[in-house]
C-alpha cells in the first residue's frame, strides 16, 4: 500500500522512538516541508495521519465526515475511567448522535450565535462578577487570578447545564469536577498506561503486585461517576420539586423518559464542564497576557468601546456587531495561542484513499490546528499580535472557519464560548487597564510562553489589573 508519506518506520516499534513527545505540533509542521500537508507514520502498528492544511482537514473531516468521525479507543481513560460515555471520547454511535442532537438544540450550530440569546443575561452576570473579584485582587497574584477566571468559566456551563450557581471563593462542586478532570488529564496521555498497549492487563486483579495503576483507576472512576451523577441528581430533584433554575436538565426531564434517554441527557450535560472550563480559562488568560504585552492594541480597543458604548454602562453581548476591533482582537487571541494545538484526534471507520494515498480503517487522524493558525504563508509574522490582520479591505483568512474543529465532531460549545469570551473581554477592556508590573523599580515583561499539554495555557505570568477611572470603578460595583 501507498500510505501518506512521513518519517521512516523503525522495525517493531514503528515511529515510537522518533515521534516527538512535547509540542509535537511544531515537529509535524516541520515535517510538512519534507512530506507535504498530509503525512503519516506508525506507532506500535497504529497508523497516525496528520493533516497540516485547512484544505486537507475539510476534505477528510468535513466532506467525508461519515467515515472520519469516530474517536480512538483509549482503554484506560475511556473504558476503565468511563470517559467514553461522555461526548468527547464517545465512539461514533447512537448515544453520540443523541447527545449531539440534544446539545445542538440548546447551544446551536456554527453560525447560530442567536441561540445564545436566552443565556445572555446569565453569561453577562458571571462576567460582571469576575470584574468585582478582580477589582479586589488587582491581578498580580497569578494563582488567584487563575482561580477567578476558572470559577467564572465553570459558572457558565454549570448554570446552563444544571441551573447551578457557583458560590464565591471555594465551591465544592467545582472542586469535585476539577478533581475528576485531573484523572482524565493523567490518563488521557496516549501510552501513559501500559494497559492501553496491552489490553489483557485489565484482567489483573487490583491487589496483584504492580497493579497500583488499577487502584488509581478505581479512584478516578469513582470521581468520574460523582461528576456525572451528583450535579445531575441535584438538578433533577430541584426540577421535580419545582424549585430549581431553568437548565438543560430541567427542560429535558419528562415523566415517561426511558432509562436510555436519561442516560443520554446526563452524559451530554456532563460533557460541557470538561469541554468548556479549561479551554475558556486558556483563552481568557491568553487575552490578559496579550493585553499586558501589547498596550497599544489594548488602548485601541478601549477607544472603540468608549466611543460606541460610552462610559455609563458595561458593554453587552448584543453590542458585538458594533465592536469590530474587539472582535478582531479576540480572533487574534485564538490565533496567537492556538488553544487546542492538535484538536482532539479522530479515527477512521472505513478504508479510504486521498490524493492517491491509502488511509486504512482504524487510522488516527489529527488536524495540526497549531499550524493552521501559525502558517506564515497565511498569517505573516505569526508570533506578532495584530488584530488588524482581520480588518480592512484585504483581511487574512477568518479563523472561525476552523477554530472550533471541523465536521461532525466540531465543538458543540462554540456559541457559548464566543458569547462568554466576548462578554468577558469587552467588559474587562471597558473598565480595566492591564499593565506590566513594576518590581524593584524595574518593569517586568512576561514571556511569550505556553505549556505543553493538550490545552495550551500561558505559563504563569504577572500583570496588574487596575480600574481605568473612578467612574469605571463605580460601574464595576454596580453603583
Ligand atoms: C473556549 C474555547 C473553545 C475551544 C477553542 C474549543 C475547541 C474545541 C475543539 C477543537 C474540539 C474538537 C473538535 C474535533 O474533534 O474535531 C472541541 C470539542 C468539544 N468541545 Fe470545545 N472548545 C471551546 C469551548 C468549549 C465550551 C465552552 C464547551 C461546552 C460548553 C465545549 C465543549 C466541547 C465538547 C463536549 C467537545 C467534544 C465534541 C465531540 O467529541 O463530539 N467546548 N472543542
Amino acid at each position: 500500500h501507498h500510505y501518506p508519506p512521513g518519517p521512516k518506520p523503525l522495525p517493531i516499534l514503528g515511529n515510537l522512538l522518533n515521534a516527538p513527545s512535547k509540542q509535537q505540533w511544531k515537529t509535524y509542521a516541520a515535517w510538512k516541508i519534507l512530506y507535504g500537508d498530509t503525512i503519516s507514520f506508525t506507532i506500535l502498528g497504529q497508523r497516525i495521519v496528520v493533516l497540516n492544511s485547512l484544505e486537507a482537514a475539510i476534505d477528510l473531516l468535513e466532506k467525508k465526515s461519515a467515515i472520519y468521525s469516530d474517536r480512538p479507543r483509549m482503554f484506560m481513560v475511556g473504558e476503565l475511567l468511563g470517559w467514553a460515555q461522555q461526548l468527547v471520547f464517545s465512539p461514533y454511535n447512537e448515544h453520540f448522535r443523541n447527545m449531539r442532537k440534544l446539545l445542538h438544540r440548546h447551544l446551536g450550530s456554527r453560525g447560530q450565535l442567536e441561540k445564545m440569546e436566552p443565556y445572555h443575561e446569565l453569561i453577562e452576570a458571571a462576567a460582571a462578577r469576575f470584574l468585582v473579584q478582580t477589582l479586589q485582587d488587582d491581578g498580580t497574584d497569578f494563582r488567584r487570578l487563575h482561580n477567578n477566571v476558572h470559577n467564572t468559566a465553570g459558572a457558565f456551563t454549570l448554570r446552563i447545564g444544571y441551573g447551578y450557581n457557583v458560590g464565591e471563593g471555594k465551591d465544592e462542586l467545582v472542586e469535585m469536577m476539577d478533581e475528576a478532570l485531573i484523572g482524565f488529564d493523567a490518563a488521557a496521555v496516549p501510552g501513559a498506561f501500559l494497559v492501553d498497549i496491552i489490553p489483557a492487563l485489565k484482567w489483573v486483579p487490583s491487589w496483584f503486585p504492580g497493579a497500583a495503576w488499577k487502584r488509581r483507576a478505581q479512584e478516578w472512576r469513582s470521581l468520574f461517576e460523582q461528576m456525572t451523577e451528583i450535579p445531575y441528581a441535584m438538578a433533577k430533584e430541584q426540577a421535580l420539586q419545582g424549585t430549581g433554575t431553568e437548565s438543560i436538565v430541567s427542560q429535558n426531564l419528562h415523566q415517561d423518559m426511558s432509562p436510555e434517554q436519561e442516560y443520554d441527557l446526563k452524559m451530554a450535560v456532563a460533557s460541557l464542564y470538561g469541554g468548556g472550563s479549561d479551554t475558556t480559562v486558556a483563552v481568557i488568560l491568553s487575552f490578559l497576557l496579550a493585553m499586558t504585552l501589547y498596550p497599544e492594541v489594548q488602548k485601541k480597543a478601549q477607544q472603540e468601546i468608549d466611543s460606541v458604548i460610552g462610559g455609563d454602562r458595561l458593554p453587552l453581548i448584543h453590542d458585538r456587531d458594533q465592536l469590530p476591533y474587539v472582535q478582531a482582537l479576540i480572533s487574534e487571541v485564538f490565533r496567537w495561542n492556538p488553544i487546542v494545538p492538535l484538536g482532539i484526534p479522530h479515527r477512521s471507520t472505513e478504508d479510504d484513499t486521498y490524493r492517491g494515498y491509502f488511509i486504512p480503517k482504524g487510522s488516527i487522524v489529527v488536524v495540526n490546528m497549531w499550524h493552521l493558525f501559525q502558517d506564515p504563508e497565511i498569517y505573516p509574522e505569526p508570533e506578532a499580535f495584530k488584530p488588524e490582520r482581520f480588518l480592512g479591505a484585504n483581511p487574512q483568512q477568518d479563523i472561525r472557519l476552523f477554530n472550533f474543529g471541523l465536521g461532525r465532531r466540531i465543538c458543540p460549545g462554540l456559541n457559548l464560548a464566543e458569547a462568554s469570551i466576548f462578554a468577558s473581554c469587552a467588559m474587562i477592556l471597558a473598565v480595566f487597564d492591564i499593565q506590566k508590573v513594576v518590581e524593584d523599580g524595574k518593569v517586568a515583561t512576561p514571556d511569550f510562553a505556553f505549556g505543553t499539554g493538550a490545552v495550551s495555557h500561558p505559563l504563569p505570568f504577572k500583570c496588574a489589573i487596575k480600574p481605568r477611572s473612578k467612574k469605571a470603578e463605580a460601574l464595576i460595583l454596580g453603583r
